[in-house]
C-alpha cells in the first residue's frame, strides 16, 4: 500500500525545513567551489550530466532530501504509475507515456490489449507510412512526392512535436536524414494557417490532423481551413491529410483522411511527444530510424529515474532540489535557458509540461493543499536572453532559480574563429560565467553595480543536440515533473484549470453574454 500524504506532513519535510541555509556565494568560491562543481555532478544518459554545485544545497540538505523521496515514496509511486495503476485520479486513467518507449514494469492490460504491444505497433504502422511517403508509394493525387509535412494540433498535439523537430532539424541536415521540412498550424488566429499555407506548396503537402481528443475548436477550425485551401487549390482534402488521435474520438475510421495512427486517453498531451503524436511528424519529417533513436534516449534516461539512490537519479534529485526552493526557500518561478538555438522552443514546451501538470491546488483528494505547488517556468535560448530579461535575474528583488542547458559541439559544425574563438566556444564561455556570476556576484562601491550574488542554478551538460540526447532531455524533465507532483502529493495528468476559459468562449460565440463578458465581446467586435 502506498501512503498518499501531503508534503508538509512528513517528517522528513520538517527536517528539511530545519537544515541549516547554505551560502552559495561562499560554497562557490575558490578551490571548495571547484571541487564542488567537479562532485555535485550526476551522469544521464547519452552522455548527458546534471550538475547541480551553483544549488544551495550541501551533504546535509541532501540527506534531507534523500529521506523525504524515501518518505514520499517517490519510487514506489513511480512503480504504480508504469505498472498501470489509476495514477490519474482526476479523470480515472492510468498514465503509460513511458510505455511509448519501453517497459519499466510488468505488462499493462486495458481496454483488452496489452498496451506496450499496442504503442509499438502504432510507431511501426507510422514507420511503414513514412518509408512510403518517402520512396513514392504514397504519393498526391497526381502521382508526385509529397514533400512538405504540416501538423494541424494545439497544446500537447504542437509544443512537443514542434521543439523536437526544431531541435533535430540542423543535425538532420547535416546528417542526411532530413526527409521533409515541417510547419505547424496551432493557433486559431486565422493568420497563422494563412501565413504557413501561403509559405508552402499546397500541393506537395502532407497534413497531420493532430488531436487526441478530436473535439478541440482550434484544431477543428484550422483543419476545415486547410480543407478550403485543399479545395480551392482544386485538391481532394482526404489524399493530403491523416489523422493522430485516439482510438474513441470523433476523428477515428474516418474517410477523411488517408491513413490515422492513434495514441490513447493514458498519454496526457504534454507527455505526448514519444507517442504517435511527435511520431508521425519526425518520422515524415526525419525518418523513422531517427525517431527510434530519440526514443532509445528517452528510454535510457528513464532507466535513470528507476534508481532509488538519489543521487544516481538526476530527475528524482532535481525535482527534490526543486521542492527544497519552492517549499523551503520560496522561490516562486523556475527560468529555463538552454544555450542552443536547437532547444529555442524547448521552454515553451516546458512552460505546458510544468505549469499544466503542476499548477494545482487541490491534493489527489480534492482537498485544498497549504503549501505552493508549480513554479512559473519560462525561458529562452542563451546568448538571446542575457540581453534581454537577465537584468532582473541579476539584480531584481525575486530570486529565480536557472536550469542551464549546454553542449559541447554546436550541431551543423559550421564555425568561425573571430578574436581568438569560434562561435560555439563564446557560446559556452558565456555559459559557464553566467552560472557564476549569478552565485559568487560581485562588490562593488556602487550599489547600483553591485551583484549580490546567491542566486542557484543548475546546468545539463552534453556533447551534442542529437536524436538520443534529445529524447534524455525530455524524459528528464518530463520524469522531474512527475516526482514533483508526487511530492505535492497533486494529481499531475488533469488540467480542469483550461475549461472555464473555453466554456465561456463558447457563450460568446453564441452570444450568450451578460455583464462584462457581453461588454468585452462587445469591444472586441463580436
Ligand atoms: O490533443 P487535443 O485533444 O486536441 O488537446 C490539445 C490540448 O488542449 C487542451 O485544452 C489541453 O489543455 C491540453 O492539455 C491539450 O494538449
Amino acid at each position: 500500500m502506498i501512503n498518499w500524504n501531503n508534503l508538509d506532513t512528513l517528517e522528513a519535510f520538517k527536517e528539511l525545513k530545519e537544515t541549516p541555509l547554505v551560502d552559495l556565494n561562499k560554497v562557490m568560491s575558490g578551490e571548495a567551489g571547484a571541487e564542488r562543481v567537479k562532485t555535485y555532478n550526476i551522469p544521464m544518459a547519452e552522455g548527458l550530466n546534471y550538475n547541480f554545485a551553483a544549488k544551495k544545497v550541501d551533504d546535509t540538505t541532501l540527506k534531507a532530501l534523500e529521506k523525504l523521496a524515501t518518505e514520499a515514496e517517490l519510487s514506489d509511486k513511480f512503480a504504480a504509475l508504469y505498472n498501470g495503476e489509476v495514477v490519474n485520479t482526476g479523470e480515472n486513467r492510468l498514465v503509460l507515456h513511458h510505455m511509448t518507449r519501453g517497459q519499466l514494469g510488468e505488462a499493462v492490460n486495458a481496454d483488452g490489449v496489452d498496451k506496450r504491444t499496442f504503442y509499438t505497433t502504432q510507431q511501426k504502422r507510422i514507420a511503414e507510412f513514412a518509408d512510403k511517403v518517402h520512396n513514392g508509394a504514397i504519393t498526391n493525387g497526381a502521382g508526385e512526392k509529397f514533400t512538405t509535412v504540416v501538423q494541424i494540433g494545439i497544446g500537447g498535439s504542437d509544443l512537443g512535436p514542434r521543439a523536437m523537430y526544431i531541435a533535430l532539424e540542423n543535425w538532420a541536415k547535416k546528417n542526411n536524414s532530413f526527409k521533409m521540412e515541417a510547419h505547424f498550424i496551432s493557433n486559431v488566429d486565422p493568420d497563422d494557417a494563412s501565413a504557413v499555407l501561403t509559405s508552402i506548396d499546397v500541393a506537395h503537402s502532407l497534413f497531420i490532423l493532430v488531436s487526441k481528443s478530436g473535439t478541440t475548436l482550434e484544431t477543428l477550425t484550422n483543419e476545415s481551413f486547410v480543407k478550403n485551401a485543399l479545395k480551392e487549390a482544386g485538391l481532394d482534402p482526404a489524399k493530403h491529410m491523416i489523422a493522430v488521435t485516439s482510438e474513441t474520438s470523433p476523428l477515428a475510421k474516418s474517410d477523411d483522411y488517408l491513413d490515422a495512427f492513434y495514441m490513447d486517453d493514458y498519454i496526457g498531451g504534454r507527455f505526448s511527444s514519444t507517442s504517435s503524436v511527435g511520431g508521425a511528424v519526425l518520422s515524415l519529417a526525419f525518418g523513422p530510424d531517427v525517431f527510434a533513436d530519440f526514443l532509445e534516449g528517452a528510454s535510457a534516461e528513464d532507466k535513470l529515474a528507476l534508481n532509488k539512490d538519489v543521487l544516481k537519479n538526476p530527475a528524482m534529485l532535481d525535482a527534490l532540489i526543486g521542492v527544497y526552493e519552492r517549499n523551503v526557500l520560496g522561490y516562486e518561478c523556475t527560468a529555463v535557458l538552454p544555450y542552443s538555438q536547437g532547444l529555442s522552443r524547448f521552454p515553451a514546451h516546458l512552460q505546458q509540461l510544468d505549469m499544466e501538470s503542476n499548477g494545482k491546488s487541490v491534493n489527489r483528494f480534492n482537498e485544498p493543499v497549504n503549501y505552493p505547488t508549480g513554479p512559473v517556468i519560462f525561458g529562452e535560448p542563451g546568448t538571446n536572453g542575457q540581453h534581454s530579461f537577465y537584468q532582473l535575474l541579476h539584480q531584481g528583488t525575486n530570486i529565480v532559480p536557472l536550469q542551464f542547458i549546454g553542449f559541447k559541439n554546436s550541431q551543423l559544425e559550421n564555425d568561425v574563429t573571430i578574436q581568438d574563438s569560434t562561435s560555439q566556444q563564446k557560446l559556452c564561455a558565456n555559459v559557464a560565467a553566467q552560472i557564476v556570476a549569478f552565485a559568487c556576484g560581485k562588490d562593488d562601491n556602487n550599489p547600483n553595480k553591485t551583484f549580490k550574488g546567491g542566486r542557484p542554478s543548475s546546468i545539463i551538460t552534453g556533447d551534442k543536440l542529437t536524436p538520443k540526447s534529445l529524447g534524455a532531455l525530455l524524459s528528464h524533465f518530463e520524469n522531474k515533473v512527475m516526482f514533483q507532483g508526487f511530492l505535492w502529493n497533486i494529481n499531475s495528468f488533469d488540467q480542469e484549470g483550461v475549461q472555464l476559459g473555453k466554456v465561456l468562449a463558447k457563450r460568446v460565440l453564441a452570444h450568450d453574454t451578460d455583464g462584462a463578458l457581453k461588454v468585452y465581446s462587445q469591444m472586441l467586435g463580436i
